[in-house]
């Protein structure tokens, strides 16, 4: 069979699904493939149900266009590093899911790939490797057996696939390529292979292929935009292909947008919800599919706005198809679910399954919207609903004013903060420390539930709290740790935790959100104005450090984290509602250093997330994100010694920032990239004290002490060995417990055996 004619593309769409089950269904059938209480097979029938689910849901929903290929076992950019055949030898298994899970938690002899953040989001992906001698080939087995397995149940639908210039900017190239290569260098080997495969899916009968070029929102110089061309133009002129959509998302296209223009592709995929509808004219004689429903927030769309825009776009330009501004993986699926929200707050609210019948319900108001110049919504149309204000907006908070970024924030400079800070710690060189967290066991999850559900009283679940935190602290003196945590039992997630303890939020019961792999989280909801009623953490804290000598590091989530693994309230601009956070973070530094903590750490991992994929806005976030942070930590007096973390290491991109934060210890993802940072220029002017991570915990393995050794020995060849920390690469609780011990027991031990050198350095 080929391609028939070019079929029009349905009045209403979505770009993607989550897919990791309405009750986290996947995650459980891949731990328990990865921890061998379940066979492959079971693993693909739990694969196969979920897509089956998701397709009827949407069908049911009324919605005529229907993704496939959207389902992942782990993330979509491995999956199309599996299909181009962008699979380093060391990964090869003797199945597709088996290479596929080694290339993202590695096995025991061999690393994983690195994993980093998908543009401006909370999901991760796992990073390609592409080299010089890369062998791209064909495997399109996965979206060819999704086309098939729809159709089997009547239902026609569109492979997504990740784009050839997205893919190949994500990728990174393979140690040892020769320099100067860039991934991009292989644009016409990809190229082939993309053929091959529309090739094939034209002769599965399929009518329309999406293709994800997420990268076209971010600054593409000349070389990339002509990478977008070559591969548009010869994508487009392919003979016998389906008809094809390049979806853009997370902004607008910018200089892109004539360059596709151009190009004899069938459909462009705008998003009108961050990005602005100017010169989408350029796309006329096109179909274009106008994401004017949010796929990264949980607020109703305002109809009469969305309603505006399509219509403006069916001025300019060709078809129009309603559609999501992005795949809708990035919220939880179903608002009914959730059935303990304040109604007042649930009617503001729209989750996975309500944006689809909103995207449903918006290609009806459009298609009944007459001629371009009639009123906006047609009198037979459905009213609009009213989004009803925040509740709280009128709760007075004294708005903080941060301080601005080089103004003295209270504490003494640096130098002076250091030598105070030694004499009162007395820390050995080469300290070490963990991030926070230690392993969440079960019991201790079965003990939260228990609260929840009323079979466990508060004061039975603040003992078993506080028993945990007694062993971890005894493991930690036993092991020989210097900085201590309490090992923040008491907390489900970092943010969530804070969350459900400062006024303004709302948590959710099922509102999981894949953030990689297996891992999800429940975002809170910020709705209105953010308040500390009491101290948050200090009990916890504060009991830690009542069981030993070794000073206890006092645990908490930044401001910018915390409103970056939120969604949030989007009437006030998004620097307000981080400083409003601001004010209630920095009065816990206080309360914690009041009740005689040494050591705060003030986490911001999400820090460079919420940098502006264009340079024009970068300068202006990092200033107040900046300012957001100092205002949080500095009412710490100079004894007190301020630290944060951050869970990559993009030296070049952020490292002046985190300069600037003025912490005076600063921990990084390095061991998961091979230490990579320590090769940046940057990285020799940090004058703070750095833990480049030594331990990568998003892996089961266990470093030797010899591996730790070197990568210590690698960090004391760029940076003053008094501000080296030795340090995992992140938080402990996804390890478990025969892991942690091991692996801390070699960083003690790697430690040991450098401090002598080091302390015989002149
Ligand atoms: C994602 S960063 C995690 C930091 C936190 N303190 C932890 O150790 O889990
Ligand atoms: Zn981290």
């Amino acid at each position: 069979m080929t391609a028939a004619r070019p079929q029009p593309f349905p009045a209403a769409t979505i770009l993607g699904y989550p897919r990791i089950g309405p009750g986290r269904e996947l995650k459980r059938a891949l731990e328990s493939y990865w921890d061998g209480r379940s066979t492959l097979d079971e693993l693909r029938r739990t694969g196969a149900g979920l897509r089956e689910r998701a397709w009827r849901r949407l069908a049911g929903l009324g919605l005529q266009a229907l993704p496939s290929n959207t389902f992942s076992l782990y993330d979509q950019v491995l999956d199309t590093a599996l299909l181009l055949g962008a699979v380093p030898a060391r990964y090869r298994s003797t199945t597709d899911e088996d290479t596929c899970f080694a290339m993202a938690r590695g096995t025991d002899g061999v690393a994983p790939l690195r994993m980093t953040k998908w543009f401006d989001t909370n999901y991760h992906y796992i990073v390609p490797e592409i080299g010089p001698d890369t062998a791209f080939g064909l495997s399109a087995a996965k979206p060819v057996s999704e086309v098939r397995q729809a159709r089997d149940l009547g239902l026609e639908t569109r492979p997504v696939v990740i784009g050839p210039v997205t893919f190949l900017l994500l990728a990174e190239v393979t140690p040892g390529a020769p320099a100067g290569f860039a991934p991009l260098d292989r644009l016409a080997d990809v190229l082939g292979v993309y053929e091959r495969l529309l090739t094939t899916l034209a002769a599965e009968g399929v009518g329309w292929v999406q293709l994800d070029e997420p990268a076209l929102v971010t600054d593409l110089g000349a070389a990339e935009l002509a990478a977008v061309r070559a591969a548009y133009e010869r994508l487009g002129s392919l003979a016998d292909r389906p008809s094809l959509l390049v979806a853009s998302y997370f902004g607008g296209l910018g200089e892109a947008l004539p360059v596709l223009a151009d190009t004899p592709v069938e459909a462009v995929g705008v998003d009108l919800v961050h990005g602005d509808p100017a010169g989408l004219g350029a796309l006329a004689g096109k179909t274009v599919v106008a994401g004017v429903v949010s796929g990264r927030d949980v607020w109703r769309t305002d109809r009469e706005r969305a309603l505006g825009a399509l219509l403006a776009v069916r001025e300019h330009a060709g078809r129009v198809v309603v559609s999501t501004s992005c795949s809708l993986l990035h919220v939880p699926y179903d608002l009914d679910a959730e059935t303990g929200l304040d109604p007042a707050l649930r009617r503001r609210l729209a989750f996975a399954d309500q944006k689809v019948a909103e995207v449903v319900e918006l290609a009806d108001l459009l298609a009944s919207a007459s001629a371009p110049g009639s009123p906006a919504v047609p009198v037979s149309a459905p009213a609009p609903v009213a989004v009803p204000a925040p509740a709280s907006a009128s709760v007075a908070v004294p708005a903080p004013a941060p301080a601005p970024v080089g103004e003295r924030t209270g504490r003494s400079p640096y130098p002076v903060r250091a030598a105070a800070q030694a004499a009162h710690l007395r820390l050995p060189p080469l300290p070490v420390t963990t991030i926070g967290s230690f392993p969440q066991t079960g019991e201790l999850r079965a003990a939260r539930a228990a609260l929840a559900a009323g079979e466990l009283d508060e004061a039975a679940y603040e003992e078993r709290v506080r028993a945990e935190i007694r062993e971890v602290v005894a493991l930690q003196e036993r092991l020989g740790l210097d900085v201590l945590v309490h090992g923040e039992p008491e907390r489900n997630d970092m943010v969530q935790y804070f969350a459900e303890h400062l006024d303004g939020f709302a948590v959710t019961r099922h509102g999981w959100v894949q953030s990689y792999g297996s891992r999800c989280t429940r975002p809170p909801i910020l709705h209105g104005d953010v308040r500390r009623p009491e101290p948050i953490t200090v009990r916890w804290a504060s009991y830690a450090q009542s069981l030993t000598a070794r000073p206890v590091k006092g645990m908490l989530t930044g401001p910018v984290t915390i409103v970056a693994w939120s969604f949030v309230r989007d009437d006030l601009p998004l620097r307000d509602v981080v400083c409003q956070v601001a004010d209630a973070v920095r009065a816990e530094v206080r309360d914690l250093e009041a009740a005689g903590l040494s050591v705060v750490q003030v986490d911001e991992p999400a820090l460079r997330e919420l940098l502006p994929l264009r340079r024009a806005g970068q300068d202006a976030y990092l200033e107040w994100a900046v300012a957001a942070y100092r205002w949080a930590t500095s009412g710490a007096g100079d004894r007190t010694q301020i630290h944060t973390h951050l869970c990559y290491s993009d030296a070049d991109q952020i490292l002046a920032a985190v300069d600037a934060l003025d912490a005076d210890v600063t921990s990084v993802e390095s061991a998961r990239s091979g230490a990579r940072l320590l090769g940046e220029p940057a990285v020799k002017g940090f004058g703070r004290g750095l833990g480049p991570g030594v331990y990568d915990i998003h892996s089961p393995r266990v470093p030797t002490a010899d591996e730790v050794g070197e990568l210590l020995e690698a960090a004391l060849r760029v940076l003053p060995a008094d501000r080296v920390w030795v340090n995992p690469d992140c938080g402990l609780k996804t390890r478990t417990y025969g892991q942690v011990e091991a692996a801390l027991t070699n960083l003690v031990e790697a430690a040991r055996r450098l401090r002598g050198a080091v302390e015989s350095r002149p």
